[in-house]
């Protein structure tokens, strides 16, 4: 049984007649970076606030760090540092005075090193130049960093960061994602919302993916990538002889070992592009019978590669729907 810094049981909330978080079972392991997927309205941010005892759940239970929540709020939250639609700051305090206010409202926080804490979090998150303006003078980023400087005052064990690159241009994206790899490194676990896959790519260790309330699927992104549908590249300059072999040989072992799953032999052929590729549908065969196939037939073979489906075509199996993509 792996140490799980989070794990829900049944987690159920309903908003009158709709079903917002269906009975999801999340496991998120101690140390990992995890990305919680899923488009606009599956229940992310729900989720996240039950976990956090900011709403009630309806049926089911929540460990946070080893303790129930709510019931253990007052112990948990304190190691927790969350982001869940950015806390409300005083549009007319400076960004550094904000940070002062909040690390004074926390009991933990040590009065003697506040300034250093402060000033140690703007920092972090790259706002130090931007410490006396005003709030109101911040960007939606800049603001949105605040947020995470907030969530970084106090040393955490537990980052819980709601869709953290919302409103961001692609430079703070990628700084908000060279952030969370620097938390993940001192060894905090990271919880993050995202309806944006190629956040989660690059950063994630796990992915859970929510879809319309329910957890469809979580794991490591590798079990994520290997459970996607594998594909054979192949280099040659005889791409037409190559095609005929992939047919021959997918469709033959398809109808050996799966009926069901068998590749039409147009499928199987694949695309052709002018530089002499062939791709198709690997299945169930494995890539080296198709190499001693296609060698066989005094195929070429200068490039041989298998490729599984990306992940984008895997959350759109998995949600039937797709989802924005960093541009
Ligand atoms: N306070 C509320 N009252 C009624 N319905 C709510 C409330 N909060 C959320 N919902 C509904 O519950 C569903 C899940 O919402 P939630 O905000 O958890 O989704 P999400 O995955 O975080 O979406 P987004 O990415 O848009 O924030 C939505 O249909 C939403 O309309």
């Amino acid at each position: 049984m792996p140490d799980l810094a989070i794990e829900t049981h049944g987690l159920t909330k309903r908003f009158r007649s709709q079903l917002a978080v269906d009975g999801i079972d999340l496991a998120v392991p101690h140390g990992s970076v995890f990305g919680f997927l899923g488009p606009n309205g599956s229940g992310k941010t729900t989720t996240i606030r039950m976990l956090l005892g900011l709403v009630a759940a309806n049926a089911g239970d929540a460990r946070v760090l080893g303790a129930d929540m709510p019931r253990h709020v007052d112990v948990v939250l304190p190691r927790v540092g969350a982001l869940v639609e950015g806390p409300a700051f005083s549009p007319y305090l400076s960004g550094e005075a904000n940070l002062r206010r909040f690390d004074a409202a926390d009991r933990h926080a040590p009065r003697g090193t506040r300034n250093a804490r402060v000033a140690e979090a703007l920092d972090r998150v790259g706002l130090s130049h931007a410490a006396r303006k005003k709030v109101h003078a911040y960007s939606l980023g800049m603001k949105q960093r605040l947020g995470i400087a907030n969530a970084l005052l106090m040393r955490r064990e537990l980052l819980v960061l709601d869709e953290p690159t919302n409103g961001l241009d692609p430079q703070g994206t990628r700084e908000v994602r060279a952030l969370i790899r620097s938390f993940a490194d001192d060894g905090t676990t990271v919880f993050v919302s995202s309806h944006l896959l190629a956040e989660v790519e690059q950063v994630c260790t796990h992915v859970g993916v929510m879809s319309a309330g329910r957890l469809v699927a979580q794991g490591t992104l590798d079990e994520f990538r290997d459970e996607g549908e594998a594909r054979v590249l192949v280099r040659t300059p005889d791409a037409a002889l190559a095609r005929e072999v992939l047919a021959r040989v997918l469709e033959a072992r398809a109808g050996a070992d799966h009926p069901v799953s068998r590749p039409s032999a147009a499928d199987a052929a694949g695309d052709d592009d002018p530089d002499g590729s062939v791709t198709a549908r690997l299945g169930a065969t494995p890539p080296e019978v198709v190499v001693a196939a296609l060698v066989e037939a005094g195929v070429r073979v200068r490039g041989f590669e298998t490729v599984h489906a990306d992940l984008e075509q895997r959350f759109v199996e998995l949600t039937g729907e797709g989802f924005d993509v960093v541009q």
